[in-house]
């Protein structure tokens, strides 16, 4: 076991997913069974004393891998020479909130948190966001990192992923575990494009599978595109209307498989992130996109050469006109 404890920054670590995270990642779930972790939770003065109490209760697991559990509502302090940052804590819509004030009010969240990361995160510091909205809170967050290079900074997208995962497994009868190669594709929002085009289960084409199942190529077709996307695209709602309130376990999880894959490397095919656009299949550059993506030695590579049909490239087109316009609504607002 590595002696030097890992520093990891959770905020929002009050709220929901901060309480879903927390006693996974303190046990090990994320980084492994080797590494020590020493937690700092970030809050607002409103959020401080529900982190205390987890901080507590933290103390109280005994988990052997926890060194130290520290709770901040400065972002300067929570952010002090961390490597893991999981940026959770995000102002929600409100009634009768407009867009733009949406994203003003988390332009005044992010973009402090991303100065507190270039001023004193480590070199090798590793941000995903998950507070919405992920992708452009993402890109608010690096533009004040300028030190920091820009594909340190990713936005979840892996529960839209999981959740594209726990919709095929049973149309087609498979373990979740033999599907490959699924991909999201745009913003982390209803605009996302869910694409099973090149996705494998046990090796054969899922597309090939579901026409089997289903009675041909044209109804695999129509599931995929009025049953399966919409589902995914809109899970998030429907588990809102179900529960009562957003996902919270499954974003956790989310969050660690993302983290996890991140520092331990993909097996077996890609997963999907939103990560810093490189340009590749023609999503603007510096637009914070989610791809196919693999982990290669401890870098997102966005997986190349994948064919788009018609369809395909509509979906993704539309999805990052979404980026687009949040890009420039932020940029309009002066916080990038
Ligand atoms: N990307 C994804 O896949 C998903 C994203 N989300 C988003 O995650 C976010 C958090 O969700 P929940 O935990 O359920 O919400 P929550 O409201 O239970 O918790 C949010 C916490 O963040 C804290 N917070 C607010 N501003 C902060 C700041 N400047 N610094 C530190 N902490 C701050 C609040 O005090 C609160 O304790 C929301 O924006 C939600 O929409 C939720 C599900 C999935
Ligand atoms: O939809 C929401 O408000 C929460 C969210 O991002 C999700 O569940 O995907």
């Amino acid at each position: 076991m590595s002696v030097t404890p890992v520093t990891i920054t959770i905020t929002g670590a009050g709220g929901q997913i901060g309480y879903a995270l927390l006693f996974r990642v303190a046990s090990g779930a994320m980084l492994g069974p080797d590494t020590p972790v020493r937690l700092n939770l970030l809050e607002i003065p409103q959020g401080l004393r529900a982190a205390e109490g987890a901080a507590l209760e933290l103390q109280d697991c005994a988990f052997p891998l926890l060194h130290q559990v520290e709770v901040y509502d400065d972002p300067k302090a929570a952010f002090r020479g961390t490597s893991h940052a999981l940026l959770v804590g995000a102002r929600p819509r409100a009634a009768g909130m407009e867009r733009g004030d949406l994203l003003a009010a988390n332009g005044g969240i992010f973009g402090p948190q991303g100065e507190a990361i270039n001023a004193g995160a480590a070199d090798d510091v590793r941000v995903v966001v998950v507070g919405n909205p992920a992708n452009t809170n993402a890109l608010i967050a690096s533009a004040h990192a300028p030190d920091v290079p820009a594909d340190r900074f990713t936005a979840l997208t892996r529960l839209d992923h999981n959740r594209a995962l726990g919709q095929l497994a049973p149309a087609m009868d498979t373990p979740v575990g033999d599907i490959r190669n699924v991909t999201i594709w745009g913003n982390h929002s209803a605009t996302q494009f869910p694409d099973v085009a090149h996705a494998t289960a046990a090796g054969d084409p899922v597309p090939a599978l579901l026409a089997a199942r289903l009675g041909g190529v044209d109804a695999a077709r129509e599931w995929i595109v009025d049953e399966f996307i919409p589902r995914v695209a809109k899970r998030g709602a429907e588990i809102i209307e179900v529960r009562g309130s957003s996902s919270v376990a499954s974003a956790a999880n989310a969050a660690i498989d993302h983290m996890r894959d991140w520092v331990h490397g993909t097996t077996g095919g890609w997963t999907s992130a939103a990560v810093v656009s490189d340009g590749s299949y023609g999503v603007p550059e510096d637009l914070v996109s989610s791809f196919p993506v693999e982990s290669v030695d401890g870098s997102w590579r966005i997986v190349q050469g994948l064919s788009l049909d018609a369809f395909a490239q509509h979906r993704l087109a539309t999805s990052v006109a979404e980026l687009v316009d949040e890009r420039d609504a932020v940029r309009a607002l002066d916080l990038i």
